[in-house]
């Protein structure tokens, strides 16, 4: 059957549609993501959601000249199919193919790149003011800029509204009365459940029964209030024209200047068009209430069945609409059993640690099956808490119980926990205070791309006085390295990558480490690695691949970045001509920075040039000086070298070893 939607090549393709024929074009978008990223895995409760927002946005406005801005942009599925992406979806957030959110260098109809929470409002004020000055300001227009202002929308979700930087941007606007339309996508879902008093506040007026379909229902509710239907009528345009209403369902924007017009039904493309021109009529900043449904259009997905991330086979159309997916591919029963994630194990020990000392504490911000903190809120909700996408506030909140004598452990994304930066300066490492931070996802987390790769984390934290940087070279050592954290009397961070472990077998006791300590794993001669976190294993393959080039290699885990053990340093020093430090972050400030800076400060022979005599010849290998693309690990880590191969070939050339020697290995 011929789709509308492949007479859809750009947005302005919309614009001829009837009302009709725009539902259908939404429902045939959500089909398209279904049976497409069903296939892939992707964000789909979330895409699923915004199908008719997409239409109707994208059917009343003029993109790229029309600003349209997607938060997170884990949601914007449908805006890139009805930008010229629709034949490339399958191939998003694979390598080389379409990014995982939106991405200014992918489309001009991407105003905003993004990927983390809350930030759409705040360029929304950026775009139409400066859309205001230019108009103004003919001096301050560009080449070929008319200076005629477009109109801006924000596209944030409940989830993110829980972001305090939405509101900062929310407070400017409000003041500066920017001609602005937010839409409020309220689905009462964050990744889980969305939490704290917001999303209450939101559930109450999203639930109540008055759907709003249009201005007579405004005029009605406006009239309807005792005292005001007089003033409406005598005062008229004024009033309706701002769209003040006096009611419950906006007072919370209302206090803040701004227009409320909600609850739209966020699936019905009629209501979301009447609602938008509504909006676009006004000059002030104005939200539109939006009540959608998470995995709308699939059962299994809705209301967040799906977070978005399972890879699953849907069967074809016929699963649409309440049917059941097809079942997973059965896993194929002779498979080995795979390891546990770092999740699964830092979940699991931090309800053993928390039974074992009840001061111990676990905080997530919106992350709660991401972190493995669901493991700890079923086993002991009391000692569990969400803050929200609130990575300042996890870790006021931790500071806070830190100085009520409690143990805090604040499992954030390591990129996540980026936005918290002076949270962990100014409150947590500068006050000494006792919070433990648990980085997941640190290094090249594959399929979100460079916004979510946690690669800068060993560099930012080891810059900070007071504070205790440490990573595991597998999940048993988390257990011992979390214990050791908890143990420890002060600000500590500990880092884990995303996915499983290398399956050693998990400790039945956690053991408490000593603080600086490395330790060697395997003796060699001429040359010694010294690995970090994943390094330590990049390090051991490398040497595996070397003993048959007839290279026999050291390798030691450093196992803190700060403070450095600088004993192993020394020894490893003295004894090979070639020590290599392997790192799964950015080099600049990172754990091999760390170890030359301890070789400098205690007068250890260690240099960056080759063939100094008395000196052993130091190479550092980490993440690039760009930012990685999205893509399978595998890929990504082939593509910045991070590979046992890479690095026995980068060691086979400093010791001068032939070319072909290694190839056969
Ligand atoms: C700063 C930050 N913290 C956490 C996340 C992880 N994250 C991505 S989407 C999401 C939930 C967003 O919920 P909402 O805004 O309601 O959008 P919905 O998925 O419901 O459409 C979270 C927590 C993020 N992207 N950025
Ligand atoms: C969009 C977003 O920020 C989250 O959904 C993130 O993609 C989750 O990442 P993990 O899949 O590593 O938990
Ligand atoms: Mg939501």
């Amino acid at each position: 059957m011929t789709r509308l939607l492949d007479r859809i090549d750009r947005p302005q393709d919309l614009h001829g549609l009837s009302e009709e024929e725009l539902q259908q074009v939404a429902q045939e978008v959500r089909e398209h993501i279904i049976d497409t990223v069903g296939e892939i895995g992707g964000h789909f409760g979330a895409n699923l959601g915004t199908c008719e927002i997409a239409v109707a946005l994208h059917s009343l406005m003029d993109s790229p000249r029309d600003k349209i801005l997607w938060d997170v942009g884990h949601q914007a599925y449908p805006h890139k199919i009805l930008t010229g992406r629709r034949d490339q979806l399958a191939t998003i957030r694979k390598y080389d193919g379409l990014a995982p959110f939106c991405a200014i260098f992918e489309s001009e109809h991407d105003i905003m790149g993004a990927g983390h929470a809350s930030t759409s409002i705040g360029y929304g004020v950026g775009l139409r003011e400066g859309m205001r000055l230019k108009e103004h300001d003919v001096s301050a227009r560009g080449a070929g800029d008319d200076g005629v202002p477009g109109r801006v929308v924000a596209v944030i979700g409940d989830g993110a509204m829980t972001g305090g930087v939405a509101f900062e941007a929310a407070h400017q606007a409000g003041g500066l009365g920017t001609p602005l339309v937010v839409i409020l996508n309220d689905n009462g879902m964050s990744i889980s459940p969305n939490v704290g008093a917001l999303s209450r506040y939101f559930q109450g007026v999203r639930l109540k029964p008055k759907l709003w379909h249009g201005r007579e229902k405004v005029e009605e509710a406006l009239t309807d209030l005792p005292g005001v239907g007089g003033l409406v009528e005598r005062v008229g345009p004024p009033v309706k024209g701002s769209m003040k209403l006096l009611n419950a369902e906006g007072e919370l924007w209302e206090s803040l200047d701004w227009a409320y017009v909600g609850v739209v039904d966020g699936h019905d493309v009629r209501a979301l068009r009447r609602a938008l021109r509504q909006a676009f009529a006004a000059d002030r900043p104005v939200v539109v209430h939006v009540k959608t449904v998470k995995g709308k259009g699939f059962a299994p997905a809705e209301d967040g069945g799906l977070a978005g991330m399972e890879q699953w086979h849907a069967a074809k159309p016929g699963s649409i609409v309440g049917g059941a997916p097809a079942p997973k591919v059965p896993a194929d029963p002779d498979a080995a059993p795979k390891p546990p994630t770092y999740t699964q194990v830092f979940g699991e020990r931090m309800v053993e640690e928390v039974r074992a000392d009840r001061r111990v504490v676990g905080i997530t911000a919106a992350m709660n099956s991401g972190t493995g903190l669901n493991l700890l809120q079923e086993a002991e909700p009391q000692h569990y808490f969400d803050v929200g996408i609130a990575e300042q506030q996890a870790l006021l909140f931790a500071s806070g119980l830190a100085l009520e004598g409690l143990k805090p452990v604040a499992a954030i994304y390591s990129t996540f926990l980026q936005r918290a930066y002076d949270q962990i300066v100014h409150d947590v490492a500068l006050q000494e205070l006792d919070v433990v931070l648990a980085m997941d996802r640190a290094g090249l987390v594959g399929d979100d791309g460079p916004t979510h790769h946690g690669v800068f984390d060993i560099s930012y934290l080891r810059a900070l006085p007071n504070m205790i940087v440490a990573a595991p070279r597998d999940e048993a050592e988390l257990v011992h390295l979390l214990r050791t954290g908890i143990a420890f009397d002060g600000p500590f961070a500990l880092r884990y990558p995303r996915g499983e472990g290398i399956g050693v077998p998990l400790p039945q006791v956690a053991l408490t480490q000593e603080i600086g300590k490395g330790e060697v794993l395997r003796q060699g001669d001429r040359v010694a690695i010294l690995g970090y976190g994943s390094g330590v294993q990049v390090g051991l393959q490398a040497a595996g691949l070397l003993r048959e080039a007839g290279i026999e290699t050291t390798v030691a885990d450093g196992r803190f970045a700060k403070p450095i053990d600088v004993d192993l340093v020394r020894t490893l020093a003295r004894e090979h001509e070639l020590l290599v430090t392997i790192e799964e972050g950015v080099l600049p400030g990172g754990f091999g920075s760390a170890v030359f800076e301890a070789a400098e400060e205690h007068g250890i022979a260690l240099t960056t040039a080759a063939g100094v005599a008395g000196a052993t010849q130091l190479i550092r290998i980490g993440m690039p000086d760009r930012y990685v693309t999205h893509g399978a690990p595998k890929l990504l880590h082939a593509e910045v070298g991070y590979t046992g191969r890479a690095v026995a070939l980068r060691v086979a050339a400093a010791l001068g070893v032939p070319d072909g020697v290694l190839a056969e290995a």
